[in-house]
Protein backbone atom coordinates (compact mmCIF):
# COMPACT_ATOMS: atom_id res chain seq x y z
CA UNK A 1 0.00 0.00 0.00
CA UNK A 2 1.38 3.31 -0.79
CA UNK A 3 1.60 5.78 1.92
CA UNK A 4 1.88 9.30 2.17
CA UNK A 5 3.00 11.06 5.51
CA UNK A 6 1.62 14.93 5.54
CA UNK A 7 2.53 17.89 7.59
CA UNK A 8 6.58 17.39 7.66
CA UNK A 9 8.56 19.92 8.78
CA UNK A 10 11.87 18.70 9.29
CA UNK A 11 14.44 17.18 7.19
CA UNK A 12 15.46 14.41 9.67
CA UNK A 13 11.80 13.26 9.75
CA UNK A 14 11.26 13.63 5.80
CA UNK A 15 14.41 10.98 5.23
CA UNK A 16 13.46 8.64 7.90
CA UNK A 17 10.07 8.37 6.60
CA UNK A 18 11.37 7.61 3.38
CA UNK A 19 13.96 4.89 4.81
CA UNK A 20 11.07 3.61 6.66
CA UNK A 21 9.10 3.21 2.72
CA UNK A 22 6.59 6.55 2.91
CA UNK A 23 5.68 6.90 -1.29
CA UNK A 24 4.38 10.92 -0.47
CA UNK A 25 5.57 13.55 1.57
CA UNK A 26 3.59 16.40 2.54
CA UNK A 27 4.59 19.99 3.06
CA UNK A 28 1.37 22.52 4.20
CA UNK A 29 1.48 25.71 3.14
CA UNK A 30 -2.02 27.01 4.72
CA UNK A 31 -3.14 27.49 7.90
CA UNK A 32 -1.90 24.92 10.13
CA UNK A 33 0.48 24.46 12.98
CA UNK A 34 2.32 22.26 10.92
CA UNK A 35 2.70 25.42 8.18
CA UNK A 36 6.24 25.51 6.50
CA UNK A 37 7.58 28.32 5.06
CA UNK A 38 9.10 28.01 1.03
CA UNK A 39 12.88 28.05 2.35
CA UNK A 40 12.49 25.27 4.63
CA UNK A 41 10.26 23.16 1.96
CA UNK A 42 12.51 23.40 -0.36
CA UNK A 43 15.80 22.80 1.96
CA UNK A 44 14.01 19.52 2.45
CA UNK A 45 12.88 18.92 -0.64
CA UNK A 46 16.26 19.48 -2.73
CA UNK A 47 17.55 16.14 -0.51
CA UNK A 48 14.34 13.80 -1.63
CA UNK A 49 15.06 10.98 -3.94
CA UNK A 50 12.83 11.70 -7.54
CA UNK A 51 10.22 9.48 -7.44
CA UNK A 52 8.74 10.49 -3.88
CA UNK A 53 6.05 12.21 -4.49
CA UNK A 54 6.67 16.54 -3.08
CA UNK A 55 2.44 17.24 -1.83
CA UNK A 56 2.30 20.75 -1.60
CA UNK A 57 -0.90 21.15 0.73
CA UNK A 58 -2.70 24.66 0.21
CA UNK A 59 -6.67 26.09 0.94
CA UNK A 60 -7.81 28.41 -1.84
CA UNK A 61 -4.57 29.99 -2.78
CA UNK A 62 -4.57 32.55 -5.33
CA UNK A 63 -3.27 30.30 -8.12
CA UNK A 64 -0.61 32.32 -9.39
CA UNK A 65 1.03 32.41 -5.80
CA UNK A 66 0.64 28.62 -5.82
CA UNK A 67 2.38 28.00 -9.10
CA UNK A 68 4.92 30.83 -7.86
CA UNK A 69 5.85 28.31 -4.64
CA UNK A 70 5.41 25.04 -6.42
CA UNK A 71 8.07 26.33 -9.30
CA UNK A 72 10.08 27.72 -6.00
CA UNK A 73 10.14 24.21 -4.02
CA UNK A 74 10.13 21.84 -6.42
CA UNK A 75 6.43 20.49 -5.92
CA UNK A 76 5.25 17.43 -7.66
CA UNK A 77 1.77 17.39 -6.19
CA UNK A 78 -0.72 19.99 -5.27
CA UNK A 79 -2.74 19.10 -2.62
CA UNK A 80 -6.54 21.38 -2.37
CA UNK A 81 -8.60 21.48 1.13
CA UNK A 82 -10.59 24.62 0.24
CA UNK A 83 -13.31 25.17 -2.47
CA UNK A 84 -10.84 25.10 -5.56
CA UNK A 85 -13.34 24.51 -8.69
CA UNK A 86 -13.09 22.26 -11.54
CA UNK A 87 -11.55 25.04 -13.85
CA UNK A 88 -8.61 25.92 -10.71
CA UNK A 89 -7.74 22.30 -11.09
CA UNK A 90 -7.45 22.10 -14.31
CA UNK A 91 -4.98 24.78 -14.85
CA UNK A 92 -2.96 23.99 -12.30
CA UNK A 93 -2.55 20.57 -13.87
CA UNK A 94 -2.38 22.22 -17.36
CA UNK A 95 0.73 23.53 -15.38
CA UNK A 96 2.29 20.21 -15.19
CA UNK A 97 0.98 19.17 -11.66
CA UNK A 98 -0.96 16.90 -10.54
CA UNK A 99 -3.43 17.29 -8.35
CA UNK A 100 -5.04 16.13 -4.90
CA UNK A 101 -8.50 17.40 -4.56
CA UNK A 102 -9.39 17.02 -0.96
CA UNK A 103 -13.48 16.18 -0.04
CA UNK A 104 -14.80 15.83 3.04
CA UNK A 105 -17.04 12.79 3.77
CA UNK A 106 -20.08 14.41 5.49
CA UNK A 107 -22.31 12.15 3.83
CA UNK A 108 -23.55 9.89 1.39
CA UNK A 109 -23.96 12.80 -1.05
CA UNK A 110 -20.58 13.52 -1.40
CA UNK A 111 -19.63 10.39 -2.93
CA UNK A 112 -21.07 12.64 -5.95
CA UNK A 113 -18.44 15.29 -5.84
CA UNK A 114 -15.50 12.41 -5.90
CA UNK A 115 -16.65 11.72 -8.91
CA UNK A 116 -17.02 15.04 -10.28
CA UNK A 117 -13.23 15.48 -9.45
CA UNK A 118 -12.56 12.62 -11.84
CA UNK A 119 -9.14 13.74 -13.82
CA UNK A 120 -7.50 14.47 -10.15
CA UNK A 121 -6.40 12.33 -7.57
CA UNK A 122 -9.33 12.44 -4.92
CA UNK A 123 -8.23 12.67 -0.66
CA UNK A 124 -11.36 11.64 0.99
CA UNK A 125 -10.76 13.27 4.57
CA UNK A 126 -13.26 14.12 7.25
CA UNK A 127 -14.96 17.00 7.93
CA UNK A 128 -13.05 20.68 9.18
CA UNK A 129 -12.13 20.66 12.29
CA UNK A 130 -10.17 23.83 13.69
CA UNK A 131 -8.08 23.41 10.42
CA UNK A 132 -8.98 22.28 6.83
CA UNK A 133 -7.56 19.09 7.45
CA UNK A 134 -5.07 16.95 9.87
CA UNK A 135 -7.55 17.63 12.90
CA UNK A 136 -6.68 13.42 13.60
CA UNK A 137 -10.55 12.93 13.65
CA UNK A 138 -11.74 9.37 11.13
CA UNK A 139 -15.09 9.30 9.30
CA UNK A 140 -17.72 6.31 8.39
CA UNK A 141 -15.18 4.42 5.91
CA UNK A 142 -18.55 2.59 4.36
CA UNK A 143 -19.53 5.75 2.79
CA UNK A 144 -16.70 4.52 0.98
CA UNK A 145 -17.29 1.40 -0.62
CA UNK A 146 -19.36 2.32 -3.21
CA UNK A 147 -16.09 4.25 -5.08
CA UNK A 148 -13.53 1.83 -5.66
CA UNK A 149 -15.10 1.49 -9.31
CA UNK A 150 -15.57 5.02 -10.14
CA UNK A 151 -12.52 6.49 -9.04
CA UNK A 152 -9.46 4.52 -9.17
CA UNK A 153 -7.08 7.12 -7.59
CA UNK A 154 -8.36 7.31 -4.06
CA UNK A 155 -6.27 8.73 -1.15
CA UNK A 156 -7.92 7.98 2.55
CA UNK A 157 -7.08 10.14 5.06
CA UNK A 158 -8.46 11.36 8.30
CA UNK A 159 -7.59 9.85 11.70
CA UNK A 160 -5.76 6.91 10.35
CA UNK A 161 -3.23 5.31 12.97
CA UNK A 162 -1.00 1.98 13.24
CA UNK A 163 -4.14 0.61 14.67
CA UNK A 164 -6.78 1.16 12.43
CA UNK A 165 -5.20 1.37 9.09
CA UNK A 166 -5.65 -2.25 8.02
CA UNK A 167 -9.17 -1.87 8.81
CA UNK A 168 -9.58 1.13 6.60
CA UNK A 169 -8.07 -0.33 4.02
CA UNK A 170 -9.93 -3.42 3.91
CA UNK A 171 -13.06 -1.51 3.94
CA UNK A 172 -12.46 0.84 0.87
CA UNK A 173 -9.49 -0.19 -0.87
CA UNK A 174 -7.50 2.83 -1.39
CA UNK A 175 -4.75 3.97 -3.82
CA UNK A 176 -3.11 5.45 -1.33
CA UNK A 177 -3.24 6.10 2.86
CA UNK A 178 -2.68 9.52 3.93
CA UNK A 179 -1.99 10.32 8.01
CA UNK A 180 -0.35 13.04 9.53
CA UNK A 181 -1.64 13.26 13.43
CA UNK A 182 -1.89 9.73 14.29
CA UNK A 183 2.24 9.65 13.29
CA UNK A 184 2.65 12.41 15.74
CA UNK A 185 3.38 12.61 19.86
CA UNK A 186 3.08 15.72 21.41
CA UNK A 187 2.53 17.49 17.69
CA UNK A 188 5.63 16.43 16.62
CA UNK A 189 6.08 13.43 14.05
CA UNK A 190 7.67 10.54 15.93
CA UNK A 191 10.04 8.38 13.57
CA UNK A 192 8.50 5.08 15.18
CA UNK A 193 5.11 5.72 14.79
CA UNK A 194 5.86 6.69 11.37
CA UNK A 195 7.52 3.30 10.95
CA UNK A 196 4.89 1.60 12.49
CA UNK A 197 1.80 2.79 10.37
CA UNK A 198 3.66 2.06 6.66
CA UNK A 199 4.17 -1.30 9.04
CA UNK A 200 0.70 -1.92 9.07
CA UNK A 201 -0.13 -0.27 5.98
CA UNK A 202 1.87 -2.92 4.20
O1 LIG B 1 -2.24 19.03 8.39
C1 LIG B 1 -2.70 20.16 8.50
O2 LIG B 1 -2.46 20.86 9.49
C2 LIG B 1 -3.60 20.72 7.41
C3 LIG B 1 -4.07 22.03 7.54
C4 LIG B 1 -4.89 22.57 6.55
C5 LIG B 1 -5.24 21.81 5.47
C6 LIG B 1 -4.79 20.50 5.34
C7 LIG B 1 -3.98 19.93 6.30
N1 LIG B 1 -3.55 18.62 6.21
C8 LIG B 1 -3.84 17.78 5.11
C9 LIG B 1 -3.48 16.33 5.17
O3 LIG B 1 -3.14 15.74 4.14
C10 LIG B 1 -3.65 15.51 6.43
O4 LIG B 1 -2.71 14.48 6.41
C11 LIG B 1 -5.05 14.88 6.40
O5 LIG B 1 -5.98 15.90 6.56
C12 LIG B 1 -5.21 13.86 7.54
O6 LIG B 1 -4.84 14.38 8.76
P1 LIG B 1 -4.97 13.53 10.11
O7 LIG B 1 -6.40 13.28 10.35
O8 LIG B 1 -4.33 14.39 11.14
O9 LIG B 1 -4.19 12.26 9.89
Amino acid sequence: MKVKICGIVSEEIAQQAIVYGADALGFVFAVSKRRISSEKAKEIIKGLPSNVWKVGVFVDEPIESLLSIAKEVGLTHVQLHGDESKAYCKKIASRGYEVIKAIEMKSENDINLICEYGDSYILVDSPRGKYHGGNGTSFDWALLQEIESKHPRMILAGGLTAENVKAAISQCAPYMVDVSSGVEIDGKKSPSKIKRFIEAAN
